[in-house]
């Protein structure tokens, strides 16, 4: 198909990518300009945070280790606080997108810059999206100034992801992508780091089902989450994301399981509506049919695939839907109530599509 008219958006970030990269943290503080850097972590991953501190030495003004899922506007406002108070002029967010968001809210208020050190494979550190919770409602916004200026890919310290929050992670990062391809704001140039982004991804969580530490394996899920995040960084996404937030948002499901189990189901429906979209991901995942490849990686890999076993109730699926349906996301098939509901009741049960 010849190469139609797009708008490329092309954005400020600096990527160091290697098992060992970790190495080159105190010169890339440096190359930011900082001299005191608040490093943040969950109080779990408060042990790499030290580790970071110490490998920056007088450039270090302290360890904040309170991240925890969907950033709370009370932790928000400590972080920044904490910021303020110790001088902080850059902050480091090693960890999860709990803490890469946490180091979002602290930008959004005072601009200062974040290196980002994912070690899950949500892809939050290649987006200027934020999210912030307040009164039990969770907002998201775009930034720039949330964008990590720097971020730094070490495969090694992924290593110790257990294999469970590996596979979902993973699949979160492929939904960025799946919904990318049809989006209505897509490109080619997206378009390509999608579909890569998805392969190295189905290559490698089955590797490291097979085995954790496999270095390799890791190295090419890293190298994926950065391609999916920079997709869902850069184009809109669609009935997918929306579903996951409302049920995430209202229902409190873990987020990348809840990523997991949805995505066969929400490629199902916009199937017939976006077929270049769902050829890519199917040939990206070696397989024929997109919806099942999905449903096929989670399944085989020992990722949950039913709402019902993460604590979905069958007598909340009506709100459920009906929150679908507002304030939508642009979706390349309209969404039609009874669809989505079947969608729901599919993905409760865990049917495979
Ligand atoms: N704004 C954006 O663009 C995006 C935002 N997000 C947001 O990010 C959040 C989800 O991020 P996600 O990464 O899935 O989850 P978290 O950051 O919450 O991390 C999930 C779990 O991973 C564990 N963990 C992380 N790294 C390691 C490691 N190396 N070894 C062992 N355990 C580890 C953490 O355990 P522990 O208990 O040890 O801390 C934690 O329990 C959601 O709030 C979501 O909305 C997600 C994608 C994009
Ligand atoms: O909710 C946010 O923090 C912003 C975006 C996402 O979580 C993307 C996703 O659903 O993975």
């Amino acid at each position: 198909m010849p190469v139609q008219s797009f708008v490329y958006n092309s954005a400020p970030q600096r990527v160091v990518f290697g098992a060992g990269s970790l190495q080159h943290l105190a010169r890339e503080i440096d190359a930011l300009g900082a001299r005191r850097a608040l490093v943040l972590s969950t109080p779990e991953q408060r042990p790499q945070a030290e580790r970071i501190a110490d490998m920056l030495g007088a450039h270090a003004a302290g360890v904040f280790d309170r991240a925890v899922m969907h950033v709370p506007i009370e932790t928000a406002r400590e972080a920044r606080e904490v910021a303020q108070r110790l001088g902080a002029d850059c902050a480091v967010a090693i960890g999860g997108g709990s803490t890469t968001g946490l180091g979002k809210a602290i930008a959004l208020d005072s601009g200062l810059p974040i290196l980002a050190i994912p070690t899950t494979y949500a892809g939050s550190e290649m987006t200027p999206i934020y999210g912030i919770t307040e009164a039990g409602m969770k907002k998201t916004g775009k930034d720039f100034k949330v964008l990590p200026r720097t971020v730094i890919y070490d495969p090694e310290l992924s290593l110790t992801l257990p294999v469970g929050m590996s596979v979902t992670s993973g699949i979160n990062a492929i939904a960025h992508a799946a919904e990318g391809l049809y989006a209505t704001d897509a490109n080619p140039i997206m378009d390509l780091m999608a579909q890569e982004g998805i392969a190295a991804l189905g290559r490698a969580l089955p590797a490291i089902r097979a085995f954790a530490e496999d270095a390799a394996a890791r190295s090419d899920a890293l190298y994926g989450a950065w391609l999916c995040g920079t997709v869902l960084g850069n184009v809109g996404m669609a009935l997918h994301h929306k579903l996951c937030h409302t049920l995430g948002g209202s229902f409190n499901l873990p987020h990348a399981e809840t990523h997991t189990i949805v995505l066969p189901h929400a490629l199902a429906y916009n199937a017939a509506a976006a077929p270049e979209a769902m050829a890519r991901i199917a040939k990206a995942l070696g397989g024929s049919n997109a919806a099942q490849a999905v449903f096929d990686l989670a399944h085989d890999n020992g990722a949950p695939v039913a709402l019902r076993d993460i604590g979905m109730k069958e007598s909340d699926l009506d709100v459920a839907c009906t929150h679908a349906l507002q304030n939508q996301y642009p979706n390349p098939r309209p969404l039609e109530r009874d669809a989505i509901r079947a969608l729901l009741q599919n993905a409760w049960e865990g049917v495979r599509p």
